[in-house]
């Protein structure tokens, strides 16, 4: 079991943009889900946790390695699959993976060919593996991100938004590829995809502006929420009308009607009905919405 503990982070850039302030969050093995809206901070956090940039203060640890200290240690156990695994290059899968494994030191050939081997055969790719990278849908270029992250038994793998731009059916099989790997070593996953961290993690973290506004299990956030979450359909015009009057946590569309969702700890009548929290409503009522939601 491995741990990794994130302490006190903070980080402004030079634009005076605070991306991290005061993060602290406690890692073990499993999926954990990092989600927050667009600009929250997400991908400073990853790249930091990444060795790949600094934090103005505080400090990182995975098991006995301090990442600031020793981030070519961290390197050797990391998997890391950027929000931009770049360009992809007119070379096949098998030709690419190779290729990343002796930039990450398997001088072994024999030893590297078959570790390919296996990587690609366990993301569903080994029928593919002549084919260039180039060609591959998103998906299938997602699943060799995940086998070029998997390189050499990471102990700490790293995804940033990974499904964005997947279809439903390619969404699913990546799922189901990342709870199985899941199942070994701690992943974090970044998003700001509700589905993705209810689909897959035990523990969540949100994060806004900067900030981890909540960290726990997705069950017990949507325990919190019990009985104070109401419904109603209403006019496109009455929108901001009750934005005034409530405490708008969404605002979906649904059949080209607008359906509110508002926290209330009584029931608030007029025509609102009571429904079962979902992990939207948690991450609406965490984060700071109010001028984006009507
Ligand atoms: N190199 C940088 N220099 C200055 N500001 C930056 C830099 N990188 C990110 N930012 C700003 O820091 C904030 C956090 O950005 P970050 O990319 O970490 O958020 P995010 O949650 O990953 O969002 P997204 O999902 O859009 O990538 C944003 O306001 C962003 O504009």
């Amino acid at each position: 079991m491995s741990h990794l503990s994130i302490n006190n982070l903070s980080k402004t850039y030079p634009n005076g943009v605070k991306a991290l302030d005061n993060v602290s969050i406690e890692l073990e093995n499993g999926m954990f889900g990092l989600l927050g809206p667009n600009g929250a901070g997400k991908s400073s956090l990853m790249r930091t946790i990444a060795t790949l940039q600094d934090a103005d203060t505080g400090s990182v640890t995975l098991d006995d390695i301090n990442i600031f200290t020793q981030p070519e240690e961290l390197r050797k156990v990391l998997g890391y699959l950027p929000q931009e695994f770049g360009v992809y290059p007119r070379i096949s899968a098998e030709q690419l993976l190779n290729h990343l494994a002796i930039l990450k030191g398997f001088t072994n050939g024999k030893e590297r060919k078959e570790m390919v081997k296996y990587l690609l055969d366990k993301v569903n790719l080994y029928d593919k593996r002549n084919k260039s990278v180039k060609g591959f849908s998103g998906g299938m270029k997602q699943r060799v991100g995940i086998a070029q992250a998997l390189i050499g038994n990471p102990k700490l793998i790293i995804v940033d938004e990974p499904t964005a731009g997947l279809d439903p059916s390619e969404r699913n099989r990546f799922y189901n590829l990342l709870a199985d790997v899941g199942k070994e070593v701690i992943v974090i996953l970044s998003t700001h995809i509700v589905d993705d961290v209810r689909e897959l993690c035990t523990k969540m973290a949100i994060m806004d502006q900067g900030q981890i506004v909540y960290q726990g299990a997705p069950q017990e956030s949507l325990d919190e929420l019990k009985g104070m979450v109401y419904q109603k359909i209403v006019s496109r015009d009455s929108l901001e009308e009750y934005a005034v009057n409530y405490s708008i946590i969404s605002n979906k569309m649904v059949g080209g009607q607008p359906v509110i969702h508002i926290l209330s700890e009584t029931d608030p009548g007029n025509g609102f009905e009571q429904v079962r929290p979902n992990l939207e409503d948690v991450f609406f009522s965490k984060i700071n919405t109010a001028n984006t939601l009507v």
